[in-house]
Parts: C-alpha cells; structure tokens; sequence
C-alpha cells in the first residue's frame, strides 16, 4: 500500500514509520511512504505556508496554493487513485472498521493540518473526508497519520507473523469486542496466578474462556460497542454466566 503524508514535518512521519511491524512492513514493500512538504512548494522569500485568520482571532491558517501545488505533486508520482483524508478534530472518529476499509485501498493521501488549521476553500476543494483520532486538540495532525500508517499496515497481508496476528485484537470481528487479559510466565507471582483454564492444553476451553473474557470486559468498559441483540446464542450464553459470576 502507497501512503503519501503531507505535512511540514516529513522526518516526523519517517522516523515514526522506521520502527517495528510498521518498519518491517516497509522493509517487505508492503507499505509505500512518502512525505511531502507543503514549504517545499511555496512561493516568496520566505516561503509562507500559512498567514494570518480574516476576521482576526489567534494564531495562524495554512494557505491554499503551497497545499494545492503540493498535493498535485503528491498526485502526480503515482497513477493510483487516492482519497485525500484531513486530519482533524471536526472529522469522523476513527474506527477499526474504517482502519480495515483504509486497508484494503492501494493508495491514499494523508493531509496533517498545523496551526489553527487549513483554509476552508482547499478543504472544500480537494479533501475527500476528515477523520479524528479523538476528542482532544494536538498540535499537528502528524500524530493521527502515524496512527492511520501504524493500524492499516498491520493489516496488510504478511505484515503480522503469527504471534503477532491481528485476528485477536481488539475491536475485530463482526461484533468489534475488546481483547480478553493476557498473562505469561511466570504462572505463580505474590500479584496473583494464572487462570488455570490458560494452563489446560485444551484448546476449546480455552478459547471459550477467552471469547467470555472478551464479552464480559466489553460489557463492562464499553457496553457502547457491544451490541447484545445481535450476540450469537452461544455468547449470550457465556455472557449471561460471566455476569451472574462478575454479581451483576
Ligand atoms: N484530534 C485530532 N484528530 O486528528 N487531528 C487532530 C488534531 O487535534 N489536529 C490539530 C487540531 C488543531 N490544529 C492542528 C492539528
């Protein structure tokens, strides 16, 4: 997948991109990243990419033509499609379900705002949708594109070896539940033992223990993504008898 980032901060995107699975993704060529640098492309002196709000206030707004002559560029170094996402507050959260959409795409531009934001004329013009990554305010939208870039490599075939396999995580599958406990060695520890079922070789139990763990742990901290009209019977059932045991 071909990722191109626009933003001020190119090195930033480079470096967040070197390490781990999303590194290793790039050294097997499942990921394509570039940075394009919207001062690189602007005119004058001192190559502005940003001047002062109309109707005064704080800080500063990005304008259009170093971001239109950039992106353009960013277009023009390959002939596959590509949505051009903004990084912003005022965008649709981000999903796992939307980080599996972005995933499946061959190309897509990545648009991180710095100041008081982008002239609202080029987002009007040329951005295909905004996405957040949460309710708070940063200072760059550099930190959601390294997030996007992270959860839609992993995710790309041959990314993750098995031990690493997104098929567990959180938020996948059709009902997007949490992550059952995970414990390793060692088995006794003052701060408490591992679940006996963990230790049974029995696969099947196991594996129940953990989709129950899942359920009961999505109920508890986020019963927003849990849907328990649409549960299978089967984990109604396991949900039912993990409530009963949690005393609720
Ligand atoms: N939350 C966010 N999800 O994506 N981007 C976010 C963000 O806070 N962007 C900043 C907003 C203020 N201007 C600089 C960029």
């Amino acid at each position: 997948m071909r990722i191109d980032v626009i933003t001020l901060f190119p090195e930033f995107m480079a470096q967040s991109a070197a390490l781990g699975v999303v590194g290793r993704a790039a050294e097997r060529g499942l990921l394509d990243l570039h940075g394009w640098n919207p001062r690189d492309y602007a005119e004058g002196n001192y190559r502005r990419v940003d001047d002062r709000p109309f109707g005064g206030g704080p800080g500063m707004v990005m304008l259009i033509e170093p971001l239109r002559a950039c992106l353009a560029a960013a277009k023009a170094a390959d002939p596959a499609p590509a949505p051009v996402i903004y990084l912003s507050p005022q965008g649709k959260p981000l999903t796992q379900a939307k980080v599996r959409e972005l995933a499946a795409l061959p190309r897509m531009i990545l648009l991180c705002g710095r100041y008081e934001g982008v002239d609202e004329r080029f987002l009007a013009a040329e951005v295909t949708e905004e996405i957040s990554i949460g309710d708070y305010v940063l200072s760059g939208g550099e930190l959601g594109a390294a997030v996007i870039v992270d959860a839609v490599t992993r995710l790309q075939e041959g990314a993750l070896n098995d031990a690493e396999s997104a098929a567990q995580d959180s938020f996948e599958g059709p009902q997007g539940l949490l992550d059952c406990p995970h414990f390793s060695q060692p088995a006794h520890h003052e701060w408490g033992d591992v679940p006996d079922v963990l230790r049974s070789g029995n696969h099947a139990a196991i594996a129940n223990w953990r989709r129950q763990q899942s359920l009961l742990r999505t109920w508890l901290r986020r019963p927003d993504l849990l849907d328990e009209s649409a549960l299978s019977k089967a984990d109604r059932k396991l949900l039912d008898q993990a409530k009963a045991e949690h005393g609720s």
